[in-house]
């Protein structure tokens, strides 16, 4: 079984690639610092090894023992409002960790990564739609740390034969349909975790981080995508590179193509959950863009991938069956 070395396994995303990786016959390793995932979210059979990216000898040491055929990379720092009061921090982790991450898989002959970029990088446009020949304008230090990683990654491809993809997520949601993983980011920042959590009592309604934005409703509109979806792209991206015999670079979207605004989903989080938390409006959240929606047609047709859930109450309601199951975790 071909192993996939998976930085940040153990948090939200990663927990859910991991489940995808073995149904599709990989093998992974995973790789944390577990600063913001949980062992427990992996079956206890995983190799799993706790270290920071930024730590080169660990890192020399994992690629010594497990020679892995390729690498997903999704350890980094994740919250684009937080980005907006450290960024020295989400340069230092998510850049400059990288960069320690792409020298070691060069030292160790390790050539083909699929990276977690973001829809962060697209900035405030105009457009209904963004897709990947736009320039990069991030509206966060977020969103810069991820672009640059992405022009280190176009480099290393074309300089030293490097056969990477960089996927530009747009918001993960929801819950392995199974009940098996879910998110448990703490603190969470997460609209839709946090609705979920005023749905269930525990905690005093939600606040719209501002209803005055160029937009029908005047709330934010973003793309939301399924986890389960995401996980099943990545298994798309890895098959497609591990095929590929010369280097290459390749940037592709994963969303669905609809937006949904802020307000939309709060009503869909009280139908789903059939809970009347209250909810009320405060200022904007600095560096949150207007309007982030995918044009997913180059993932349909370089990866064959379309998502199987576009409706998101159905991101929902599997987000509430794991809320429901798994209260008491931290
Ligand atoms: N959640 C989203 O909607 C979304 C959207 C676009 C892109 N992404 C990207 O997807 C990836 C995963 O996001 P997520 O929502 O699962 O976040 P997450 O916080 O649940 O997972 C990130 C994992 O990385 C680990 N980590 C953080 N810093 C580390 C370090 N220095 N060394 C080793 N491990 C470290 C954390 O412990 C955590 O388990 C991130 O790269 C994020 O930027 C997420
Ligand atoms: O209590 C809250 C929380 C969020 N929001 C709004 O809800 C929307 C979604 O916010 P959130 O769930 O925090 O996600 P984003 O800030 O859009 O960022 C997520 O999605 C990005 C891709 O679009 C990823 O890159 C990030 O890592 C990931 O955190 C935004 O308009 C927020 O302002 C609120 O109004 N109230």
């Amino acid at each position: 079984m071909e192993k996939i070395l998976v930085t940040g396994g153990a948090g939200y995303i990663g927990s859910h690639i991991c489940l995808k990786l073995r149904e599709s016959g990989y093998q992974p390793v995973v790789l944390d610092n577990l600063s913001n995932g949980h062992r427990d979210a992996l079956a206890n059979d995983i190799p799993f090894v706790r270290a920071d990216i930024r730590d080169r000898a660990a890192l020399d040491d994992t690629f010594k023992t497990f020679r892995p055929t390729a690498v997903i990379h999704m350890a980094a720092l994740i919250e684009a409002g937080l980005s907006m009061e450290e960024p020295a921090s989400f340069y230092e982790v998510n850049t400059a960790g990288s960069l320690n991450l792409l020298e070691a898989m060069r030292q160790h002959g390790c050539w083909q990564i699929v990276f977690s970029s973001t829809a962060a990088v697209y900035g405030n446009t105009n457009l209904e739609m963004l897709d990947e020949t736009l320039p990069v304008r991030p509206e966060n230090p977020y969103g810069r740390s991820k672009a640059m990683i992405e022009t280190m990654l176009a480099d290393f491809c074309s300089i030293y034969g490097l056969r990477a993809i960089a996927l530009r997520y747009f918001n993960a949601a929801g819950a392995d349909p199974a009940g098996r993983a879910g998110e448990r980011h703490n603190p969470e920042t997460h609209l839709i975790p946090l609705a979920l959590s005023a749905a269930a009592r525990q905690r005093n309604g939600l606040k719209i981080f501002g209803s005055d934005y160029d937009t029908p409703d005047g709330t934010c509109i973003r793309d939301y995508v399924h986890v389960d979806d995401l996980a099943a792209a990545h298994i798309r991206a890895l098959d497609y590179l591990i095929a590929q015999t010369n280097s290459f670079f390749d940037i592709v979207n994963i969303g669905t193509g609809k937006g949904c605004s802020v307000s939309d989903i709060l009503l869909f989080c009280q139908e789903v959950t059939g809970s009347k938390f209250p909810i009320s409006t405060t200022a904007r959240r600095p560096g949150d863009p207007a309007r982030l929606v995918a044009n997913p047609a180059k993932a349909k047709s370089l990866l064959n991938w379309t998502p199987r859930y576009a409706d998101p109450r159905e991101m929902i309601s599997h987000a509430w069956s794991y809320y429901f199951d798994n209260s008491e975790k931290s």
